[in-house]
Parts: C-alpha cells; sequence; structure tokens
C-alpha cells in the first residue's frame, strides 16, 4: 500500500470542490486532519460564535467523511509541530490543503512548507486572492476596478466533482474527541437561538443556497429590507467552506432578474481578500495614515455607551434589534450591521476596532478579512471606504427600509408601537423599561463632525 496522504482542512470544510482531497484522493490512501491551532491564531483565535458554529461543522464534515469509510482526526496545538508530528507517525510524506490568506495562516503554511511538502490549492475564492492585478501587475486597492477585472475572469471553473472513495490508511492514527475541546458555550449556553436558525455543515449550506436560488432574481429590491428574508444567508457557511462561492456562482448565475448584484457581493469576499493580502493588519490598524489617532472617545462614559450598544440598549429601536438579532442568532443583517457600525463609530465616537472586536466575538460569519474591510470602510479609515463625515441617520434608515416589522421582532418591548411610531418613539411613548437615547441624532452628528474637524486641523 502506498504511504497516506494527509489533507489539513481549515476553513475549507467540505468534500464537495474541494481540491486538496480531490489531489490526495487521487494518489493513495488519505488522513483528514483538523488542527485546532489557537495559539498560532493569537488574539485572532476564533470567537465564541465562531467556535460554536466550528463544532458543528466539523461533526457534519467527520460523519461525511465515515460515509466514505474515512475519518477526520482530531489534533490541537500548533500546526507546524502538530503535522510534522502526524506525518511521521503515519508514514505521510506530504500534506495537501486549501490555501489560506490570513496572516497568521500565510505563516503557519510557511513553517509547516519547511517541515513536509505541503502542497496549496485554489478554492476557497472566485479567483486566487493576489491574481487580480491592473495592467501594471499592481493588486488593486480600490473595489470598482478590482471587481471589473476579475469579472471578466468569470466564471469560476465548474466545481469539482466529490470524491466517490476515500481510501483508508492501514491503521487509523489516535483522534481528540472533539467534545473534550469545549467549543460548545456551557454555562451559561447561550447557543439557543443559534440552534434555532443555522445548520452548520454542507448539508446546511446546500440547503440554504437551494432556498436562495429560487429567489435569486429579486436579490436586488429585497436586500436592504431587514424584515423579509431576501439575502442568501450564506455567509458562515462560506466562511467555513462549507460551501465554495465556485459552487455558489454555477447555482445563482443564470436566474437573471437582479442576480449580478448578489454576484458582486461575493465579490466583495474576494475584494476582502486582496486587501488583507496587501495590508495584513487591516483588522488593528487603519490603512488611513494617522486615523489611529483620531479623537475616540475613552473612559467610563464610553465603555458604558459601549455596553449600552453591545446589549441593544442605545434607544435607537433599529440599532438595538440590530445588536439584539446579532447576540441571539450569531448574524446581523448587512443593512443593519452598516447603521449599527456607523452608530457606533460616529454618534458613539468610539474607535471602529471596539466594534470590530465584539462583531469577531459574536459573529458565526466572522471573517478576518470581511469584517475588517467592512469597519474600516463604514469608518472612512480604510483603503476604499465611506468619507467620515457621511454620517447615517438611524431613524431615518429606519424607515426607508421599513424595519418596523424586524423592531418589532427584535425589540418586543415596542412590538406594539404603531409603524409610525416605531422608529423613533417619542420619550413618553417609551415603554418602562427601554431606554431614552444615549444621544440625540443631530448632537451625535454635531458631535462627530466636531471630532472630525479638529483631527484635520491637527
Ligand atoms: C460592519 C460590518 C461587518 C461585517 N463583517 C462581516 C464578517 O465578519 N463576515 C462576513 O462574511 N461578512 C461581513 N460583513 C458583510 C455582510 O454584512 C455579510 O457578508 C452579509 O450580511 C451576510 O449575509 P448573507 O450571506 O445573507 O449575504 P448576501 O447578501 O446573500 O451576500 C452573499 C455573500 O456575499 C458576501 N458578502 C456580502 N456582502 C459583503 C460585504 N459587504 N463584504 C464582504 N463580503 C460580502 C458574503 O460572503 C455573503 O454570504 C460585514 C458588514 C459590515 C457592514
Amino acid at each position: 500500500m502506498s504511504s497516506p496522504v494527509i489533507v489539513w482542512f481549515r476553513r475549507d470544510l467540505r468534500l464537495s470542490d474541494q481540491a486538496a482531497l480531490v489531489e490526495a484522493a487521487a494518489k493513495g490512501p488519505v488522513v483528514p486532519v483538523y488542527v485546532l491551532d489557537d495559539e498560532t491564531a493569537k488574539h485572532r483565535a476564533m470567537g465564541g460564535a465562531s467556535r460554536w458554529w466550528l463544532h458543528h461543522s466539523l461533526e457534519s464534515l467527520s460523519a461525511a467523511l465515515e460515509e466514505k469509510g474515512s475519518r477526520l482526526i482530531l489534533r490541537r496545538g500548533r500546526c507546524e509541530e502538530v503535522l510534522p508530528a502526524l506525518a511521521k507517525e503515519v508514514g505521510a510524506s506530504e500534506v495537501h490543503a486549501l490555501r489560506h490568506y490570513e496572516p497568521w495562516w500565510r505563516n503557519a503554511e510557511k513553517a509547516v512548507g519547511k517541515a513536509l511538502t505541503l502542497h496549496l490549492h485554489h478554492g476557497n475564492y472566485l479567483a486566487p486572492p493576489g491574481s487580480v492585478t491592473t495592467g501594471a501587475g499592481q493588486p488593486y486597492k480600490i473595489f470598482t476596478p478590482f471587481w471589473r477585472a476579475l469579472h471578466e475572469r468569470l466564471p469560476p471553473p465548474d466545481p469539482l466533482y466529490r470524491p466517490h472513495t476515500i481510501a483508508a490508511p492501514e491503521s487509523w492514527p489516535e483522534s481528540e474527541a472533539l467534545d473534550d475541546w469545549g467549543l460548545l458555550p456551557t454555562k451559561p449556553d447561550w447557543a439557543g437561538g443559534l440552534r434555532d436558525f443555522w445548520t452548520p455543515g454542507e448539508e446546511g449550506a446546500k440547503a440554504r443556497l437551494k432556498t436562495f436560488a429560487e429567489k435569486a432574481s429579486r436579490y436586488e429590491g429585497q436586500r436592504n429590507l431587514p424584515a423579509r428574508n431576501g439575502t442568501s444567508f450564506l455567509s458562515p457557511h462560506l466562511h467555513f467552506g462549507e460551501i465554495s462561492p465556485a459552487q455558489v456562482w454555477h447555482a445563482t448565475s443564470s436566474a437573471g432578474g437582479s442576480v449580478a448584484t448578489f454576484l458582486s457581493e461575493i465579490g466583495w469576499r474576494d475584494y476582502a481578500q486582496n486587501v488583507i493580502l496587501q495590508y495584513p493588519d487591516y483588522g488593528g490598524t487603519s490603512a488611513r495614515e494617522g486615523f489611529d489617532d483620531f479623537p475616540w472617545r475613552s473612559g467610563a462614559q464610553a465603555q458604558e455607551d459601549l455596553e449600552a450598544w453591545q446589549q441593544g440598549r442605545t434607544g435607537y429601536p433599529i440599532v438595538d434589534a440590530g445588536m439584539r438579532e446579532l447576540w441571539h442568532t450569531g448574524w446581523m443583517h448587512n443593512r443593519v450591521r452598516m447603521i449599527t457600525a456607523s452608530f457606533l463609530i460616529k454618534h458613539l465616537l468610539i474607535d471602529w476596532r471596539e466594534g470590530e472586536k465584539w462583531f469577531w466575538d459574536t459573529l458565526v460569519d466572522a471573517d478576518y478579512a470581511s469584517n475588517a474591510v467592512n469597519w474600516q470602510w463604514n469608518a472612512g479609515s480604510g483603503v476604499d471606504s465611506n468619507m467620515f463625515v457621511r454620517i447615517m441617520a438611524p431613524l431615518s434608515q429606519s424607515e426607508k427600509f421599513d424595519a418596523a416589522g424586524y423592531i418589532r421582532q427584535w425589540v418586543p418591548e415596542l412590538a406594539d408601537l404603531p409603524a409610525g411610531e416605531i422608529h423613533d418613539p417619542s420619550p413618553m411613548a417609551r415603554p418602562k423599561g427601554y431606554p431614552q437615547k444615549l444621544i440625540e441624532h443631530r448632537a451625535g452628528r454635531e458631535r462627530a463632525l466636531g471630532a472630525w474637524e479638529s483631527f484635520k486641523g491637527e
């Protein structure tokens, strides 16, 4: 029997369209492994909601491999130590994996590549990040020309088949028990809403895609309305690689109507990877020179305001609905992510990095590149971003995007208010227990613009 080949799974927890698995399975026996490596990721180790997702996604992957007569080996520790040790144990000389672009994964790939023959494959993006360049061979910084250039290279290749068989090694190495990893919350168990809402794993991803494909043509008209389920809900499945963007593309692109708008959102996902390749510290450092010296509020009152934002108690119904949806389901509607981010940064004048951190911990789709790119876009600190002085008015956004039903769902204490009042209840109309606004819109706006003027003047 030929020596086994290791498949190193990370954010690519699927059997279909999995180039590393297809290559390895064609060579001989396969040892699939997932390494929980918090040490390499350091402060970027997965947050609570992502860990919940990971647990269930690994369960699902493991079951799918077992159906093929294979197994998923679980190990903990630094990849650069764990993988060479495993390779020695099973007599493997090569490792196959999909390439990842987070700075810590790039470092880990370098280190593993020094110890073993590491074959890195493309598969988690429409095109390999870094490969879409200007005529002069430079990476793009701005989304629109990036998307135009990427679009010319599409469609992506057809998805790869799911291997029919995956040969097992002569003997299996030991695996740790998933339950011992403590990925699920226990005291307290805050994951009830996540369980109700999501089915992590490849099958759950395919079901979401099927449901969405039927309405993809109506995306443009629906996507900004938080009370409607008009978007795909694919983000955590795409983040964990339970489905590939090529699969999403091929299942939706012929839908007609406004599907092109949806496909360009998938393009934003590629764009974000392109940005972190150029700016590996994008999650912690503003791209715009000097922006990290912005006069953000700090101290006890700012901390209290941050906590009110996190808990959905700002007194702005649309903001509170979004923050509570996030806490309950691990996901928030994109329009509301923009409104809540703008509110934190501008009305509360709190550093965008505080918001980024909170989303990192609470989103099931928390993605280093997409999160950082969107926070910096909203703050006005990014390479391609909104201007700081464009301050979203949460109350008119709420009316414009017809969020009454959404507010009723997530802020039930306001559910009895009439449509005309629910977006901005008067102080007297607020039921007992629902807070007054942390700051009036006009005062928040003026404070933000004043801070901007003083910052610019420095
Ligand atoms: C402050 C802020 C933080 C965000 N953080 C994340 C994050 O950590 N992870 C994440 O996946 N998305 C993030 N987004 C982008 C976006 O909100 C989500 O991708 C989207 O809401 C997911 O829902 P969906 O799958 O139904 O999206 P759809 O509208 O159905 O879009 C399809 C797919 O396109 C991608 N996509 C859509 N919009 C964006 C975008 N603006 N940037 C990058 N990719 C996009 C996602 O993979 C999404 O699943 C953030 C947006 C904001 C404003």
